[in-house]
């Protein structure tokens, strides 16, 4: 019978890491089965901070959704991109990070060799089919021997990870529900970014055709350094 060729299930690897460029790499799978309880945490952010559409600098307005948490949240305006303290939507400081998605940060730094990461800032993306992030570099964090820490969940995108030029080949590669991806060192200013999502069947537990990605920074000089 055909199912005696293959090993069981149980057998396979469900986590393993794929090198992306020099410092970076993907850690497939690392949410393992905590996906349920970090989508619930994400709902309880968005609880106390919407997601809403930032605009661009150049005045359009973001296909992809945004919300943060942590000491600090990414906002764009008119007057270029920054960190904020408090949420303009609702005049509070961001939420906190919740305790199971700062652990998740700092182990999935800690196995890409980026020890004692303490992210301060968490932005969170909603995806809908169709929205998409053009190729940028995060380089509104002062201190950039700090990695990004980046996890996905629910529908699979295409990543675009290339160089430290714009017009570097960039490789694309699906990002699903449960991956990280870790860049810092030498790619830490790589061009990255997100093709349009197409539309699928949600992976469980979602019953919503989005993908969210969160990625943790650490914006504040680290701990040592004050
Ligand atoms: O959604 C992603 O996978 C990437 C997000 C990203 O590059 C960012 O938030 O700066
Ligand atoms: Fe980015």
């Amino acid at each position: 019978m055909i199912r005696d060729l293959f090993a069981d299930d149980d057998s396979l690897p469900r986590q393993w890491q794929e090198p992306l460029a020099p410092g970076a790499l993907i850690l497939r799978g690392f949410a393992g089965d905590g996906v349920q309880s970090l989508l619930l945490d994400i709902r309880d952010v968005v609880s106390a901070a919407p997601f809403r559409h930032l605009v661009t600098p150049g005045g359009r307005s973001m296909s992809v959704a945004m919300t943060c948490c942590g000491e600090r949240g990414w906002f764009s305006d008119a007057r270029g991109y920054r960190y904020v303290t408090h949420d303009e939507l609702t005049g509070q400081r961001w939420p906190a990070i919740p305790v199971r998605l700062r652990d998740l940060a700092r182990r999935a730094a800690a196995g890409a060799g980026y020890d004692g990461f303490e992210p301060d800032s968490c932005l969170i993306n909603r995806y809908a089919p169709g929205s998409r992030l053009s190729l940028h570099q995060d380089k509104d964090e002062p201190d950039l021997t700090q990695p990004i820490v980046s996890l996905s969940l629910g529908l699979t995108a295409t990543f675009l990870f290339g160089g430290l030029r714009r017009d570097d080949a960039c490789r694309r590669v699906p990002l699903r529900q449960g991956d990280v991806v870790v860049w810092g060192g030498p790619s830490r200013l790589y061009y990255h970014g997100v093709l349009p999502l197409k539309d699928q069947a949600p992976p469980w537990p979602l019953r919503e055709s989005r993908r969210y990605n969160l990625t943790f920074r650490r914006v504040a000089p680290a701990r040592d350094d004050l």
